[in-house]
C-alpha cells in the first residue's frame, strides 16, 4: 500500500482547520500545529474547533501537536495558514524543525505592516530558499468545511510543486487550478480584502447595487494596477484569486472584512468593531501596510484603498469618502492599467 502523504498545517483558525479536515478526507496523514497548546488539547478532546469553526466535526484521524519538532517530523508538505502579522514569529519556531526542502503552501492573505512583505516573502526570509506555493481564491472556510463546491488556484514558479498541491487538495468538491504567477495570486488575495471593506462600508451606508458593482469593478482595476506595478501578471486579476475572491468577499455574509466595513458604514468606530471580533480581518492590516512607511508610497493610483485608509485611520466620515471618490477629476476607464497606458 502507498504511504500516506504527511502534511503539517500551521494555524488553528477557521481556514487552517477547514483545510486540515479536507486533507484528512483526501487520505493524507495530517498534523495540525497551533501557537496555543491549550487550544490543541481542546480541539483534540472535543473533535471540534468551537472558537473558529463552530458546528463542524473534526475527523478522528486528524492529529494535533504543539511541539514544532514533533509536528514537522517526516512531513512531505507544509501548509501555512497563520494571520500575516503573526506569521514571522510562528515560522521562526520552525527554522530548525522543518526540513530544508519541504515545500510550503501559503494560504495567508495579507501584507506585513512593518516590512510590506507578502506572506511567502516572510516565509522565505525566515526559512530560506525552498519551494513555495500560494493557495488563494474564493473560499470561505464555513462553506468548504460543509463540503460545498469551491475552486481555487495554486501558484508556484515550479509547476511540479503546483501539481503536488493539486494532487493533495483536489476532491469531489474542491478543485484547484495551477498558475505560475505567485506574486499576482498573493497580491490579489491581500488586496481584495481592502476592497471588501469598502464594499461593506457601501452596504452599511445603504448605497445600493450600482455603487457596489462600481466598487468591485473599479476595485479590481486598482488591484490589477498595483499588482502589475509589482511584477504580477494582469490576467491573474481576472481569475479566481482576483475577480473570483473579490466577488465572494465583497458579497458574502461570511466575510469578516466586508462585515468590518458594514459596521463602520453604520456608524461604529474601527476600535469598537475590532474589540467585538475574535477573528482576523486582514484587510485592516493590509490597508495600514499599503500606506505605511515601508510601502514607500503607493506608486500607482489606488483611490478606493486611499479612502478606506482615510476612513479607518484618519477619522474621515464614510459619506465624505464617497463624495471624494465621486468627485475626482474625470479619467479614462483603464488609465494606468498597463505601464505607460493612458487607458483612453
Ligand atoms: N477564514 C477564511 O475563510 C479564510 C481565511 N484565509 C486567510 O487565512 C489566514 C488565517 O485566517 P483564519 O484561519 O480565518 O483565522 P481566524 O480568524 O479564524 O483565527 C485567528 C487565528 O489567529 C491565530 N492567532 C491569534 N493570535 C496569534 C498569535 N499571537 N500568534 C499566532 N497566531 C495567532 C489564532 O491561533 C487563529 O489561528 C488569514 O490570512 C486569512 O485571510 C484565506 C481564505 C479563507
Ligand atoms: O479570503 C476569504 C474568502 O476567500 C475570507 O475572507 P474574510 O477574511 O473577509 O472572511
Amino acid at each position: 500500500m502507498a504511504e500516506k502523504t504527511r502534511i503539517l498545517v500551521l494555524g488553528d483558525g477557521s481556514w487552517g482547520t477547514a483545510l486540515a479536515r479536507l486533507l484528512v478526507q483526501n487520505g493524507a496523514d495530517v498534523v495540525l500545529w497551533s501557537a496555543f497548546p491549550e487550544r490543541l488539547r481542546e480541539m483534540s478532546e472535543r473533535r471540534a474547533n468551537e472558537a473558529y469553526l463552530p458546528g463542524i466535526s473534526l475527523p478522528q484521524a486528524l492529529r494535533f501537536e504543539a511541539d514544532p519538532f514533533a509536528a514537522a517530523r517526516g512531513v512531505d508538505l507544509c501548509l501555512s495558514v497563520v494571520p500575516t502579522q503573526h506569521l514571522r514569529k510562528v515560522v521562526t519556531r520552525f527554522e530548525d524543525a522543518l526540513g530544508g526542502n519541504v515545500p510550503i503552501v501559503s494560504a495567508t492573505k495579507g501584507l506585513e505592516i512593518e516590512t510590506f512583505q507578502r506572506p511567502t516573502e516572510i516565509i522565505a526570509s525566515e526559512l530560506g530558499d525552498r519551494p513555495l506555493c500560494v493557495l488563494a481564491g474564493p473560499s470561505h472556510a464555513e462553506e468548504v468545511a460543509r463540503g460545498l463546491p469551491a475552486s481555487l488556484v495554486a501558484a508556484c514558479d515550479d509547476t511540479a510543486v503546483a501539481e503536488q498541491v493539486q494532487a493533495a487538495f483536489n476532491s469531489e468538491t474542491f478543485r484547484v487550478y495551477r498558475s505560475t504567477d505567485p506574486i499576482g495570486v498573493e497580491l490579489a488575495g491581500a488586496l481584495k480584502n481592502v476592497i471588501a471593506i469598502a464594499a461593506g462600508i457601501s452596504d452599511g451606508l445603504g448605497l445600493g447595487d450600482n455603487a457596489k458593482a462600481a466598487l468591485l469593478t473599479r476595485g479590481l482595476v486598482e488591484m490589477a494596477r498595483f499588482g502589475v506595478s509589482r511584477g504580477a501578471r494582469l490576467e491573474t486579476f481576472f481569475g479566481l484569486a482576483g475577480m473570483g475572491d473579490l466577488i465572494t468577499t465583497c458579497t458574502s455574509r461570511h466575510s469578516r472584512n466586508r462585515a468590518v466595513g458594514e459596521h463602520i458604514g453604520r456608524g461604529k468606530t474601527l476600535q469598537d468593531v475590532l474589540a467585538e471580533m475574535s477573528m482576523v480581518a486582514e484587510g485592516v492590516w493590509t490597508t495600514q501596510a499599503l500606506f505605511g512607511p515601508e510601502a514607500e508610497g503607493v506608486a500607482v493610483s489606488m483611490p478606493i484603498a486611499e479612502q478606506v485608509h482615510a476612513v479607518l485611520f484618519e477619522g474621515v466620515d464614510p459619506e465624505e469618502a464617497v463624495r471624494t471618490l465621486m468627485q475626482r477629476s474625470p479619467t479614462a476607464e483603464m488609465e494606468g492599467l498597463l505601464p505607460g497606458s493612458s487607458g483612453a
